[in-house]
């Protein structure tokens, strides 16, 4: 049996649509995995209940039949599904550096990420790689659909706030305008080169600039209930930045070294506040998936 931990990743980053990601120190999936004759699935944790077991329609299935590696699959969910915090993609990416091993492919990190994106093909309809690749690699991720995948080690306080509301992502995806005006590109450029030297430099002040975001986010935010209400709260609370995180329900927030517990608490209060439950994990940007 070999078993792999896949964690949470927070994808868009609001200036980088389906490109920028990042891996996040937790919450996390763990996959165990034996051979067997043909693939079985088994989940538990975090909202398995919502999780198909069945090989055609759950995302390991997917990465099992691209690895030509069936196996008997156990998923334990940290990451509740489509929470906007990488669910799917934790099961993937778990899946896929696990098979790898049990099989003895012999595939490197940045080969698996599009064999962990076709598992996402399974749940929104397209083989994007902006939450693999974090999940993976770890780190700040950048992926380009004709060059793979790059990742930068980065050191950045965030938090993630989960409200009790599922946003779907391929409902989400519905609501992506299908063009942008000139004045909007240049200031999405300008944010995401912001976002990125933030990155480089590990300085949340840059990072918090980067993540605005005049074409995705304010579509998306209206799916959200209480969303306005949370982001002011997390930017009087310290946070440098705040946006949707991946498709959303989650909200994001950058932020200094210290300032985590009171972003987590003004977040959950203002989710509060609109008549929404929410947790809130105080995490960082943390390293890719690991063999246990
Ligand atoms: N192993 C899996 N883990 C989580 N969700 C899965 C898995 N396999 C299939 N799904 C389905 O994927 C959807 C959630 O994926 P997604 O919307 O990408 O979530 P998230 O927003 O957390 O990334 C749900 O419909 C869920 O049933
Ligand atoms: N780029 C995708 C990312 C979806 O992330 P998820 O965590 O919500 O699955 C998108 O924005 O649709």
């Amino acid at each position: 049996m070999v078993t792999a931990r896949a964690p949470a990743t927070s994808a868009n980053l609001g200036s980088g649509f389906d490109t920028f990601g990042v891996a996040l120190s937790h919450p996390a999936d763990t996959v165990s995995v034996e051979r067997a004759a043909e693939t079985t699935i088994e989940v538990t944790g975090a909202g398995a209940d919502f999780i198909p077991t069945d090989p055609e329609k759950n995302v390991v299935g997917a990465v099992a039949d691209a690895l030509e590696a069936p196996a008997h699959i156990h998923i334990d969910k940290g990451v509740r599904p489509s929470s906007g915090l990488g669910s799917s993609a934790a099961s993937a990416a778990a899946a896929a550096v696990a098979l790898n091993e049990l099989y003895d492919r012999g595939y490197g990190r940045h080969d698996l990420v599009p064999v962990a994106a076709e598992g996402e093909a399974v749940v929104s309809g397209e083989a994007h790689a902006d939450n693999v690749a974090p999940a993976l690699l770890g780190g700040f991720t950048i992926v380009r659909s004709d060059d793979g995948a790059t990742s930068v080690e980065t050191n950045l306080s965030l938090v993630a706030c989960l409200p009790e509301v599922v946003v779907s992502t391929r409902d989400a995806r519905g609501v992506v305008p299908d063009s942008v005006s000139m004045a909007d590109h240049v200031e999405t450029v300008g944010n995401a080169a912001t976002l990125t030297a933030g990155m480089c430099r590990s300085d949340p002040r840059l990072v918090g600039r980067g993540l605005d975001d005049p074409v995705v986010t304010p579509a998306r935010a209206d799916l959200i209930t209480g969303y306005a209400g949370v982001r002011e709260a997390a930017l009087a609370a310290g946070a440098t930045g705040v946006t949707v995180s991946g498709a959303g329900p989650s909200v994001l927030a950058v932020c200094e070294p210290g300032r985590r517990r009171a972003i987590a608490s003004a977040m959950v209060e203002g989710f509060a506040d609109a008549g929404v439950g929410a947790r809130a994990y105080q995490t960082a940007v943390g390293d890719g998936t690991r063999v246990l």
